[in-house]
């Protein structure tokens, strides 16, 4: 049986290369965003995300990370224009967060680390599923938003809520009604390159687009998310905190930016 990916120190991310030889290619995620090089693009649309709350299904605890996870079998919730062609939809949504607020982001900006990352995952439509679309180079486009310390977040609260019922690895619960839209930045400014999963199978097929601004969250609620756990039911308690990779190597990209 192999030893199954995470974030310890026998599983973490500097050993999924062994697994996942793409870990070391030429277009991996994260990466630090330096805005200095950052080359502004007077072609990139503004962001189209158009959310439908009732396409919102469930959340559940992976073992990696929380995700919410919406009905695709729709045009009901998607994301069009920004730097992509063509119509995603919106496939779920998950966080990385930290053991502490000093760090949990995956991209950083000159170097900062941010408390936490959401992402925002949608998939092609020229493909015929998330599971095509997620091995193509344009297969999906991912939102990065960045979470910063600051005053309480009403909408993340309603995510918050629900997380006696998914403690551990494989839990899940009905979570519906539920708009995405209302963790978004009020400024839609992005920057934006091509790269991966941050997770295994790490593949090479996903748009960043990464919010310049973030939204906030309190340090209380910082610590529910750290109040999930890694491990399964009747398993040793292993909290679920530092599941994030860190920058990687940017071989050559540029990265846009939409604003100046
Ligand atoms: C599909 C997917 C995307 C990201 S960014 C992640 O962390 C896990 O799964
Ligand atoms: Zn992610």
């Amino acid at each position: 049986m192999s030893h199954a990916w995470g974030y310890a120190a026998d599983n973490g991310p500097d050993k999924w290369v062994g697994n996942f030889p793409i870990a070391d290619g030429p277009r991996q995620s994260p990466i630090d965003i330096v805005p200095g090089q950052a080359s502004y693009d007077a072609g990139l649309k503004p962001l189209n995300l158009k959310y439908d709350p009732s396409t919102c299904l469930e959340i559940l605890n992976n073992g990696h990370s929380f995700q919410v996870t919406f009905a695709d079998d729709t045009d009901s919730s998607t994301l069009t224009d920004g730097p992509i062609s063509g119509i995603y939809r919106l496939k779920q949504f998950h966080f990385h967060w930290g053991a502490s607020d000093d760090k949990g982001s995956e991209h950083t900006v000159a170097g900062t680390k941010y408390p936490a990352e959401l992402h925002l995952v949608h998939w092609n439509t020229k493909y015929p599923s998330f599971g095509e679309a997620a091995s193509k180079p344009d297969g999906l486009a991912v939102v990065g938003v960045f979470l910063q310390i600051g005053d309480a977040n009403a909408s993340l609260q309603k995510v918050l809520d629900s997380f006696d019922a998914i403690k551990a690895k494989g839990k899940q619960t009905t979570f519906s009604g539920f708009d995405p839209s209302t963790l978004l930045p009020g400024c839609l400014d992005y920057w934006t390159y091509d790269g991966s999963l941050t997770t295994p199978p790490l593949l090479e097929s996903v748009t960043w687009i990464v919010c310049k601004e973030p939204i906030s969250v309190t340090s209380e609620q910082m610590a529910k998310f750290r109040s999930l756990l890694f491990s399964a039911e009747g398993e040793a308690e292993c909290c679920m905190v530092d599941n994030y990779r860190p920058p990687q190597p940017l071989k050559g990209r540029s990265v846009r930016a939409s604003f100046q």
